[in-house]
């Protein structure tokens, strides 16, 4: 089978997430985290968990890369990476599930530093009945929807 030249493994992406965790900033928990996102033009972008001395100023490594690609003009993406130092895979904290399922359905691969255990899910498995873009569009079309109703009502009304 032929493979684009973007075409990089899940395995490959788990080692570059690896790269990103020995980056990063976790003075306070000491429990760092690596992410790396593959996006759909192919590119790799990275993410480390960057923790602050005010505590709560803290950012994930998912987020933390999904804010690196977005600035860098990716909102597509096909996969992201993330590893931690435990060694089962850790899946994503509840924030950053929902900041991942924002830029849609896409493959979650979880690893460790230390082995080759991975978790293969996607953003949407990580958070069924999520709360997306596409429900703000839906209440768009439904307030639109009524108020064509209500327009017409008030036409048959008149005639
Ligand atoms: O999904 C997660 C959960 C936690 N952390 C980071 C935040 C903090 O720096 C440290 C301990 O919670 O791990 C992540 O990067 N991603
Ligand atoms: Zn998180």
């Amino acid at each position: 089978m032929d493979f684009a030249p973007q075409d990089i493994s899940d395995i490959e992406l788990v080692g570059l997430a690896r790269t990103a965790m020995k980056r990063a900033h976790c003075p306070y928990s000491k429990f760092p985290v690596g992410a790396a996102i593959l996006t759909e033009s192919g590119d790799t972008i990275l993410g480390c968990n960057v923790e602050n001395a005010s505590y709560g100023g803290t950012i994930c490594a998912e987020r933390s890369a999904i804010v690196s690609a977005v600035s860098q003009g990716h909102t597509k993406f096909r996969a992201i990476a993330i590893v931690t130092g435990l060694s089962k895979p850790a899946s994503p904290c509840g924030l950053c599930r929902q900041f991942l399922v924002e830029f849609g359905n896409y493959k979650v691969v979880v690893g460790t530093a230390s082995n080759s255990q991975i978790l293969v899910t996607s953003t949407l498995e990580l958070l069924p009945y999520a709360f997306t873009p596409e429900s703000l569009d839906t209440f768009e079309q439904e307030k639109a929807s009524e108020s064509s109703a209500v327009e017409e009502n008030t036409v048959s009304a008149r005639s």
